[in-house]
């Protein structure tokens, strides 16, 4: 078994991703997802935000648990970027959880 056969040898933790995406704000790859939904600005990110936190609504009332589990991880990342948008830290949500 290779290391990427093992999903969870690829899994990133909110953290991560959260480094990850920050990073892609600060370099601009050609071809980031983020980079484009950074520069859309935060009406187009809240929209995208509320999409999924519909569909993932959705899938908890009709769809399987992997679907499901599938969609909350879409919001994450859209939630993510938001932060990353309006220049929020994680620690600064951290402090209400
Ligand atoms: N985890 C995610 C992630 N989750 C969701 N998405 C985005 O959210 C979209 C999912 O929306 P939908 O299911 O509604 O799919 P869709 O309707 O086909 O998408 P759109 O037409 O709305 O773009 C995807 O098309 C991605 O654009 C993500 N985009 C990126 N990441 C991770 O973020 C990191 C940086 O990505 P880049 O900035 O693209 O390099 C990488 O590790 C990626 O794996």
């Amino acid at each position: 078994m290779g290391p990427y056969d093992d999903p969870r040898e690829i899994m990133k933790t909110f953290e991560e991703l959260y480094a990850e995406l920050a990073e892609k704000a600060r370099t601009r790859p050609e071809g980031s997802g983020t980079v484009a939904a950074l520069d859309a600005g935060v009406h187009a990110i809240g929209k995208k935000v509320v999409e999924e936190a519909a569909e993932s609504w959705m899938a908890a009332e009709y769809e399987s648990t992997e679907r499901t589990a599938e969609e909350i991880s879409q919001l994450l990342y859209h939630i993510q970027v938001l932060m990353l948008a309006r220049g929020i830290g994680l620690d600064e949500v951290y402090k209400h959880l």
